[in-house]
C-alpha cells in the first residue's frame, strides 16, 4: 500500500512493530478515555466556511518564537525513537527539517541531544523532565551549548501514569532486553560524568512547583515553554511566571485519564494567555482540518506525536517528512475550502460548537 494519509501510516506501522512497542506508542492511561476524547472532540467542532474569497495565493508560512517555519506544525517530543527506526531521533529531525517544520526533542530520546542537534539546521527545542535540579541544570546547559532555541518543561508528569498495556506486555523488560538505552541517549554524553543513574532514578517530579519555573529562569536565558496545561487557572499562573509559551496538552491521553481534550481547553486558555505568550496545542491531530480548528481557536501552531512515530517506523526520515507534508497539504486544502488564503485570515468565526 502506498500511504496517502496519516491513517494509512498507522496501519502500516502496526504491521512492522513488535506488540509491546506498538502498544507503548499507541496506548493511553487506564481506560484510555482521554485518548479517545482527543479525537472525538475534534469531530464535534464544525467549520463555518466562507466562499468567494480569492484564495489563489495560499500560504502556510508562520513563525514560532520568532523563528520562521513553513507550516504551523511541529514534531511533539516523544521518547525512544530507536524502537521505531535505527537512526532514531536523528532521522526524525532530518525529516522535520526537510519539511520546513521543527522538532521538540524528548528528554528521553535514544540519541543524545548533541547527536540529534548535529543532524539538523532547523528549529529545535529541548523537552525537559526534571528529576533532580542538579541534573536539570546540566541538561539545560547542554541544550544551550547544542543550539536548542527553547526549553519545553513538561508539567503533567509528576509520575508516569498507570498504563495497563505496558504492564500486560512487561514493556520495561522487553525494552531493556531488545532496545537497551532507548530512553537514555542523553546519559551517554555527560558533563564531568556526573549524570548519575541512581540520581535519575530518584524521580523528583512530584516536588516541582511554580517556584521551579523561577528557579529555571535563573539558570537559562532561553525561552521557557510549559507543556501540559489544560486550565485557564494554570495558564494565568504561567503568564505570571513569564513563560514564552504554553502547550495545551493532555500528553496524548497518556497521563491523567478523563481530562478535557486539549481542543476543548484551548478557548479558556487563549482568553487569559494569548496576549502574553504563544499557545500551542497537541493531542489527536490526524487531519489538516483538525489543525485548522486548532488555529481558528487561537493556537499558534500544533504538535504531532504518534503520526510522526508511524512515519518514522515505515520509512525513516522520509516517512517523517511525508507525514508532515501530508498534514501541510491537507491544511492548505482545508484553508482554501474555508476561504482562508493565509494563516492570519483564520479566525474564531470559522468554528461552531455542537
Ligand atoms: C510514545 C510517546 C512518547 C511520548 N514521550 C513524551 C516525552 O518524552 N515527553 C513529553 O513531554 N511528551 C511525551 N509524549 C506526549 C507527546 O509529546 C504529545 O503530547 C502527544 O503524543 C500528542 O498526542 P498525539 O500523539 O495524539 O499527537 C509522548 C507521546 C507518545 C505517544
Ligand atoms: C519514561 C519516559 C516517559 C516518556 C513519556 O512521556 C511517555 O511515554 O508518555
Amino acid at each position: 500500500m502506498q500511504p496517502i494519509n496519516v491513517h494509512d501510516y498507522e496501519v502500516l506501522a502496526q504491521t512492522q512493530l513488535a506488540r509491546p512497542i506498538w502498544d507503548y506508542y499507541q496506548g493511553g492511561s487506564e481506560d484510555e478515555i482521554s485518548l479517545r476524547t482527543n479525537r472525538t472532540a475534534f469531530a464535534q467542532l464544525r467549520l463555518r466556511p466562507r466562499v468567494l474569497v480569492d484564495v489563489s495565493n495560499s500560504n502556510l508560512k508562520t513563525s514560532v518564537l520568532n523563528t520562521e517555519i513553513d507550516m504551523p506544525i511541529l514534531v511533539a517530543p516523544t521518547a525512544a525513537h530507536s524502537m521505531a527506526h535505527s537512526d532514531g531521533e536523528c532521522a526524525t529531525i532530518r525529516g522535520a527539517d526537510a519539511a520546513g517544520s521543527g522538532m521538540i526533542v524528548s528528554n528521553d530520546a535514544s540519541f543524545s541531544m548533541e547527536e540529534i542537534a548535529r543532524a539538523s539546521q532547523g528549529l529545535r527545542w529541548y523537552q525537559l523532565y526534571i528529576h533532580t535540579l542538579n541534573e536539570a541544570q546540566q541538561l539545560i546547559k547542554r541544550a544551550e551549548a547544542a543550539g536548542y532555541q527553547a526549553i519545553v518543561l513538561t508539567v503533567d508528569t509528576p509520575l508516569l501514569s498507570n498504563r495497563e498495556r505496558d504492564k500486560r506486555n512487561a514493556m520495561g523488560n522487553f525494552q531493556k532486553k531488545y532496545y537497551p538505552g532507548a530512553f537514555s541517549g542523553n546519559a551517554r554524553h555527560t558533563i564531568n560524568g556526573s549524570l548519575d543513574n541512581s540520581e535519575r532514578a530518584a524521580y523528583a517530579g512530584h516536588t516541582l512547583t511554580w517556584d521551579t519555573i523561577a528557579w529555571m529562569r535563573t539558570h537559562t536565558s532561553l525561552p521557557i515553554i510549559l507543556k501540559g496545561i489544560l486550565t485557564a487557572e494554570d495558564a494565568t499562573l504561567a503568564v505570571q511566571h513569564q513563560v514564552a509559551g504554553i502547550v495545551v496538552s493532555n500528553h496524548g491521553g497518556r497521563q491523567l485519564d478523563g481530562t478535557i481534550a486539549p481542543i476543548e481547553a484551548l478557548p479558556e486558555i487563549v482568553a487569559v494567555a494569548a496576549q502574553h505568550c504563544e499557545i500551542y496545542l497537541d493531542g489527536g491531530i490526524r487531519r489538516g482540518t483538525d489543525i485548522l480548528k486548532a488555529l481558528a481557536l487561537g493556537a499558534q501552531a500544533v504538535l504531532i506525536g504518534r503520526p510522526i512515530l508511524w512515519g518514522l517506523t515505515v520509512q525513516g526520515s522520509e516517512g517523517v517528512r511525508h507525514i508532515l507534508e501530508i498534514l501541510q497539504k491537507e491544511l492548505q486544502s482545508a484553508m482554501i475550502l474555508a476561504g482562508c488564503p493565509s494563516i492570519k485570515q483564520i479566525s474564531r468565526s470559522l468554528i461552531q460548537w455542537t
